[in-house]
């Protein structure tokens, strides 16, 4: 386990690798955004917790791969403003729209750590576990280099139903379970 400090805003990450990560192959990566209520409190409104533990049981699986945990809580917004948001989509309000709300937008991620990080453990390549296009292709501009995109989608239930369709539809998730929840037109 290696951790890192963000010399600008002084969040601290950290890499977790499993293997031989130097072996010049693209290894199995995954850049995961912290989310206190799913990962370590088996939350199931998203679908966070069930992603960190797929990913790290196909790294397992591999026999060799990356984690890197971002302390990136509540898509950049914060524990505290999260719970704020869940509180207005108890009210109505879809994930996007709770965030805006709230003064914010949809997504105030940033990657630009990311390189430095996976330099730092060796890593030239990866295979990106995710199913947000918009984080293989903020990682590029970076300078990653993403060989491919693993789709990881796992843990939908009527819980996190709604907020996944949120994502697809409106943050461009891909995600092939996706319906459309519009009602089928009756003839
Ligand atoms: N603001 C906000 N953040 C949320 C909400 N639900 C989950 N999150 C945060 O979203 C982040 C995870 O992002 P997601 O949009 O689920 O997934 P992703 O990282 O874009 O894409 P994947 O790589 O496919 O997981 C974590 O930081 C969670 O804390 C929500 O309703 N509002
Ligand atoms: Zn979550």
């Amino acid at each position: 386990m290696h951790g890192f400090e963000e010399i600008d805003t002084g969040k601290e990450h950290i890499a977790l690798t499993f293997g031989d990560v130097r072996c010049g192959q693209p290894v199995l990566a995954r850049t995961h955004s912290e989310c206190l209520t799913g990962d370590a409190l088996f939350s199931m409104r998203c679908d966070c917790g069930y992603q960190l533990n797929e990913a790290l049981r196909s790294i397992a699986e591999a026999g060799c791969g990356v984690l890197l945990y971002l302390r990136q809580e509540g898509r950049g917004i914060g524990l505290l403003n999260k719970i704020k948001a869940y509180n207005l989509q108890d009210h109505g309000a879809d994930t996007v729209e709770a965030n805006e709300r709230l003064g914010f937008a949809a997504d105030l991620r940033d990657y630009s750590m990311c390189k430095a990080m996976l330099d730092h453990v060796g890593i030239s390549q990866i295979k990106l576990m995710t199913n947000n296009p918009r984080k293989v292709e903020a990682l590029k501009r970076y300078g990653v280099e993403v060989n491919e995109r693993v789709p990881l989608e796992v843990g939908r239930n009527p819980h996190n139903e709604g907020y996944l369709s949120t994502k697809a539809k409106k943050l461009g998730h891909l995600l092939v379970t996706h319906q459309d929840d519009e009602p089928p037109e009756t003839v």
